[in-house]
C-alpha cells in the first residue's frame, strides 16, 4: 500500500556514476537530498571495465573535478595503475587513464556519500514519478513509500527494462547480476517521454590463476603518476601490471562458425550498441581483413583474482565464449568467473532536455547518465554534476549553469546530445570538440573552477589555492617574456646540445620556448633567475607559451562562436509564422526549441539558409520579443 514518507528538496534516482555526482552536488549546495538505488551494492559500480579516463574521457574527469565533483578524487584514492595516453601527440589530446580497484572505488564513494551532510542514501526501487501541473512533486518506490520532492534527477543507467543476452539464453536482468527496474519506464512514458532501446556488452571476468602471463606482453603504468584531481598532491603506489595478448585465426574461426547463434545476428537484440566499443564478434565481422585483435588483461582489484579481458566483449553462447577465449596465447586453460553478456535497456531521447539537463516539459525533472543515451562512466559523471548543480540552482531560483562548447568537453557532450537525436550510444572523443586546443585536460581548473566556485562547490581554501596558482602562471609567463637570453657561448653550447639553432642576437626566453626542440625544464641551465614552481604551474606556462599562436587563433574563433550563442531565440517564438523556413527546419526547431541562433545552427536538418531566415526574422521582430 502507498504511504506518505519524508519530503526532500531533491531526489536522485540511481546511485551510479551520474547519480553519485548529482546527489553530492545538490547536498553540498545545502539541499536536503535523497539518493535511491535498487541495490546499495550498485553505488558507483563499474559493470564493465575497471578503469576511469581514457581518450576524451580523462578530460571529462578533470572537468568534473574542476567544478567540485568527486570522480577524480575517488579514482586517485583507489587506482592501481595509471597511464597518460597519447603522449606522442600534442597536449590537447593527452588523456589520463587509470585502472581502479573496483570494490575500493565503490566503497570510497559510498563512504563519501554516507558522510555528506544533507544526503540520505536508501535502497529503494523508484517505480513512479509523481507529476502535477507539469511539476515534479514526488517519487513512489516499490515498497509503497511516496517521497515528496521539488526536484528530481533520473540516473537509472542500464537498468530500465534491462534484458540480458548470452546466445540463446535471454532473460530480464540488470547489469552484473542486479535486478532490472521494470516499472519506471511506464511512468516515464505516461509523463510524455518517448523511450528508445540501446544495448551494450561486457567481456568475461576470468580467474587469474588460470592465465599464463609469460605468453603475454607486460604493460606497465607510468613511472610518475599524474593525479586526476587538481587537489591531489601526489600519488605514490606500487602499480599492478596489465598484460597484452592477441586473438588469432583460430579465435576468429570459432566466432564465424557460431555467428548464427549470436543475438546480434538473429535479430533478438533490437537495441543499438556503441559503435566505438564493439563486441569481438562485431569486430571480426566488420574488420574481416584483420587477422588479430588486441586484448588487455586488467586485474579488477588488489584483493581479487578476477581479471577483466578488455576487447573481448561478447554475447555469444557461454560455451562458445569459453572455446574462443581458450584459443588465445596465455589463455589456453582459462576458467571463467563471470561470463560475457550484452544488455539491452530503455533510455530517453535527450532532445527532450534543455542544456541544463532539465526536461523541457516537466519543471524540476532532470536526467543524467546512460538514461540520456550516452555510454561510459565519465560521460555519466559529467552529466550528473551538471544536473545536480542545476537542480540546486533551480531550488535557489538562481540562473542555471550552462557550459558551452568553447568552455568544456562537458559543454560539447551536452550540446551534442540535446541537439542531435543520436541513434547509437554517445561516447566522448577528442575529435568532437572543435576548440580542443583550448579544452585541454591540464587547464580544466583554469576554465571551470571559477564556475564551480560561483555555484557553491569550491571551498574557500581550494579557491585561494587556485587563485595563487593562476597568479603564479601569469607571473612566470611575464618573466619569460621580459627575460632576454643573450647569444653568449654558454647559451649557444646549451642550445646546440638540444639540437636547436644557436642565437646570433638576444631573444626573449618565451620566444625561445616556442621552438619544438626546447622544453621549459631544458632551459634551466641558462635561466639563473628561475623561481621554484610546482609541476602544474610549469606545465601550464610551457603549454600556454609554446602554443600561444594556435591558442590565440582559437580564441578568435570562440569570439565568433559566442556572438551566435548570444543571439537569443525567445521562448515564445512560433516557427510556423516565419516565412521562408523549410518544413523540416520548422519541425526540428519546434522539437529542439533552441535557446540561441548558435544552438539552432547545430541542429541536424536546419541548414545555413534556414539560419539566415531566422536571423532576419529575429532582427525584424526585436520589438515583439523585447520582454520575452
Ligand atoms: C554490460 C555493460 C558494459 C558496459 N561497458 C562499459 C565500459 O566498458 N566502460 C564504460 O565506461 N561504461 C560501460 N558501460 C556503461 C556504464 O556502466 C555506464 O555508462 C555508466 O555506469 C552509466 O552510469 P549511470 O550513472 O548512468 O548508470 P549506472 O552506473 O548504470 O547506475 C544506475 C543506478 O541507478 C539505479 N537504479 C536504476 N533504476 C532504478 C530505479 N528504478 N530506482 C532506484 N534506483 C535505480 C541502480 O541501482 C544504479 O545505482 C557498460 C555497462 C554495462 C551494463
Ligand atoms: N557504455 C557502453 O556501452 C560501453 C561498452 C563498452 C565500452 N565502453 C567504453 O569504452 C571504453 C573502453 O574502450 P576502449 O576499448 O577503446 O579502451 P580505452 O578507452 O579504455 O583504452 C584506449 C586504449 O588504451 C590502451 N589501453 C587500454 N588498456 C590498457 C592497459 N591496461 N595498458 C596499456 N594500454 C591500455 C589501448 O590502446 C586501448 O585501445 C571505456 O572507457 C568505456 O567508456 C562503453
Amino acid at each position: 500500500m502507498a504511504y506518505q514518507a519524508e519530503s526532500y528538496e531533491t531526489i536522485v534516482i540511481g546511485a551510479g556514476h551520474a547519480g553519485c555526482e548529482a546527489a553530492l552536488a545538490t547536498a553540498r549546495k545545502g539541499h536536503k537530498t535523497l539518493l535511491l538505488a535498487i541495490n546499495l551494492d550498485s553505488v558507483a559500480m563499474m559493470p564493465c571495465n575497471p578503469s576511469i579516463g581514457g581518450t576524451g574521457k580523462g578530460h571529462l574527469v578533470r572537468e568534473i573535478d574542476a567544478l567540485g565533483g568527486e570522480m577524480g578524487k575517488n579514482i586517485d584514492a583507489t587506482m592501481i595503475q595509471c597511464k597518460m595516453l597519447n603522449t606522442g601527440k600534442g597536449p590537447a589530446v593527452h588523456s589520463l587513464r587509470a585502472q581502479a580497484d573496483k570494490k575500493a572505488y565503490q566503497f570510497r564513494m559510498k563512504e563519501v556519500i554516507e558522510n555528506t551532510p544533507n544526503l540520505t542514501l536508501r535502497q529503494q526501487e523508484a517505480t513512479k514519478l509523481i507529476i502535477e501541473d507539469r511539476h515534479i512533486r514526488g517519487v513512489q518506490v516499490r515498497t509503497g513509500a511516496i517521497y515528496a520532492c521539488e526536484t528530481c534527477v533520473v540516473c537509472t543507467g542500464t537498468y530500465l527494462n534491462g534484458k540480458i543476452f548470452m546466445g540463446e539464453v535471454q532473460y530480464d536482468g540488470g547489469p552484473n547480476g542486479m535486478f532490472p527496474a521494470q516499472f519506471l519506464s511506464d511512468s516515464l512514458r505516461e509523463a510524455g517521454f518517448d523511450l528508445q532501446r540501446f544495448k551494450t556488452g561486457t567481456p568475461a571476468r576470468v580467474d587469474e590463476k588460470t592465465l599464463d602471463y609469460s605468453k603475454m606482453k607486460v604493460q606497465k603504468g607510468d613511472d610518475e603518476i599524474t593525479p586526476f584531481s587538481f587537489e591531489t598532491e601526489a600519488i605514490d603506489i606500487d602499480q599492478i601490471d596489465c598484460y597484452l595478448t592477441y586473438t588469432n585465426e583460430a579465435t576468429h574461426k570459432i566466432i564465424r562458425d557460431n555467428l548464427e547463434r549470436s543475438p546480434l545476428v538473429t535479430g533478438d537484440v533490437v537495441g543499438v550498441g556503441p559503435r566505438y566499443c564493439p563486441s569481438i564478434e562485431t569486430k571480426v565481422m566488420r574488420f574481416a581483413d584483420k587477422d588479430h585483435h588486441q586484448m588487455f588483461m586488467e586485474p579488477e582489484g588488489l584483493h581479487t583474482r578476477e581479471v577483466y579481458v578488455q576487447g573481448m566483449s561478447s554475447c555469444l553462447p557461454e560455451e562458445v565464449q569459453i572455446a574462443l577465449y581458450r584459443t588465445v596465447p596465455g589463455m589456453e586453460h582459462v576458467q571463467f568467473m563471470r561470463s560475457a553478456y550484452a544488455i539491452e535497456y530503455d533510455c530517453i531521447h535527450p532532445t527532450a532536455l534543455k542544456a541544463t539537463l532539465e526536461s523541457k516539459d516537466i519543471h524540476g525533472l532532470f536526467f543524467a547518465g546512460q538514461i540520456n543515451g550516452t555510454s561510459g562512466y565519465e560521460e555519466a559523471g559529467a552529466q550528473g554534476i551538471v544536473a545536480g548543480i542545476n537542480a540546486g540552482l533551480y531550488l535557489e531560483k538562481a540562473e542555471p549553469m550552462i557550459l558551452d562548447r568553447s568552455q568544456a568537453y562537458i559543454g560539447v557532450l551536452i550540446d551534442d546530445i540535446i541537439n542531435e537525436d543520436a541513434n547509437e550510444p554517445y561516447r566522448m572523443m577528442t575529435s568532437r570538440a572543435e576548440y580542443r586546443l583550448l579544452l585541454r585536460q591540464d587547464n580544466a581548473d583554469l576554465r571551470l573552477t571559477p564556475i564551480g566556485r560561483r555555484v557553491g562547490l569550491i571551498s574557500d581554501e581550494r579557491y585561494t589555492h587556485f587563485l595563487e596558482k593562476k597568479a603564479a602562471i601569469e607571473k612566470e609567463k611575464e618573466r619569460l617574456r621580459t627575460t632576454t637570453v643573450s647569444p653568449t657561448d654558454t647559451v649557444n653550447d646549451v642550445l646546440k646540445e638540444m639540437g636547436t639553432t644557436p642565437l646570433s642576437s638576444g631573444m626573449p626566453m618565451a620566444q625561445l620556448l616556442k621552438r619544438p626542440e626546447i622544453a621549459y625544464e631544458s632551459l634551466k641551465p641558462i635561466d639563473s633567475k628561475r623561481p621554484e614552481l610546482s609541476k602544474q604551474v610549469k606545465e601550464e606556462v610551457e603549454i600556454q607559451l609554446k602554443y600561444e599562436g594556435y591558442i590565440q587563433k582559437q580564441d578568435r574563433q570562440v569570439v565568433q562562436f559566442k556572438k551566435l550563442e548570444e543571439k537569443r531565440i525567445p521562448e515564445g517564438i512560433d516557427y510556423t509564422d516565419i516565412q521562408g523556413l523549410r518544413l523540416e527546419a520548422i519541425e526540428k526547431l519546434k522539437s529542439v526549441r533552441p535557446m540561441s541562433i548558435g544552438q539552432a545552427s547545430r541542429i541536424s536538418g536546419v541548414n545555413p539558409a534556414d539560419i539566415a531566415v531566422l536571423h532576419v526574422y529575429l532582427e525584424n521582430h526585436r520589438e515583439l520579443f523585447k520582454n520575452d
